[in-house]
């Protein structure tokens, strides 16, 4: 599969916190990679520095091939990457529909056809009933919805999507697999971070494990969460003997 994303030997430290160390992996066209590992392991560092908030002290991080590493966060966008945020802050006396156009601007500025994409895009959210509500008046699962939208309107090639189903009941989650999906079949690739196992493993083709900033395993989700590294970085190395 050619990639679409690349990231080569990607460290970045915080004073004395080498928060990632040597990252390699690739998201591939149409691929949706899974982005997983312990509390404080480098995850959302690593979107971070894809999505241009933070320059990465070493390495090369290539969109279609070309190295987008310590550019600003608009020109990433620009460039193809959109990001949902763990919280999702809409402009809550926005309506969904204007929120949604906010996004549409950084590609049009044109206020029409910005309009009829967030009408459109409310449509495939499914919320073309709440597109006049203002975001303040919408559940927690809706505004996380509305942040994903307004990703979408931004048209990127690649969508990192940061713990999108923190919080939500068991049936929300499965609506949001059911939406990622349509929005893998858009053709749009994806990079997800997720503490939810179920929902990793539901969605991702590849799962990639960082432990302490480094890379301990990658592969298809069903072997990986069963490699012993994996297992000693979630739950200790003594669960790990009890098994053998
Ligand atoms: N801006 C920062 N300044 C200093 N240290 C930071 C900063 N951002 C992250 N760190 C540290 O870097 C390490 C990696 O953090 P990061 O947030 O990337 O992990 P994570 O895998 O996303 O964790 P979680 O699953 O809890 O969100 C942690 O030790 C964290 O405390």
């Amino acid at each position: 599969m050619t990639p679409i994303l690349e990231l080569a030997n990607v460290s970045k430290r915080f004073g004395g916190i080498q928060a990632v160390k040597d990252a390699s992996f690739s998201v591939g066209q149409g691929e949706i990679l899974g982005l997983i590992g312990p509390n404080g392991a480098g995850k959302t560092t690593a979107f971070n520095m894809i999505a241009g908030f933070f320059k990465p002290d070493t390495g090369t991080i290539r969109l279609e091939g070309k190295d987008i590493a310590g550019k600003k966060p608009w020109e990433i966008c620009e460039a193809g990457i959109g990001r949902t945020f763990q919280l999702s802050k809409p402009f809550g006396d926005l309506t969904v529909v204007e929120n949604l156009m906010v996004g549409g601007f950084a590609r049009n500025r044109d206020r029409r056809v910005n309009r009829e994409k967030a009408e459109e895009m409310s449509a495939f959210l499914g919320m073309a009933a709440k597109r006049n509500i203002e975001a303040n008046n919408l559940t927690a699962f809706d505004r996380r919805k509305l942040e994903l939208g307004r990703a979408l309107c931004t048209e990127p090639k690649l969508l990192l999507m940061d713990e999108v189903v923190a919080g939500a009941t068991p049936s929300e989650a499965g609506e949001m697999v059911e939406l990622v999906l349509k929005v893998r079949a858009r053709g749009i690739s994806i990079l997800i971070v997720e503490h939810v196992m179920k929902v990793i493993m539901s969605l991702s083709d590849r799962v990639v494990v960082l432990d302490y900033g480094e890379m301990i395993a990658s592969g298809p989700p069903k072997e990986v969460v069963s490699q012993p590294a994996v297992l000693k970085a979630y739950f200790g190395e003594r669960y790990v003997q009890s098994r053998a």
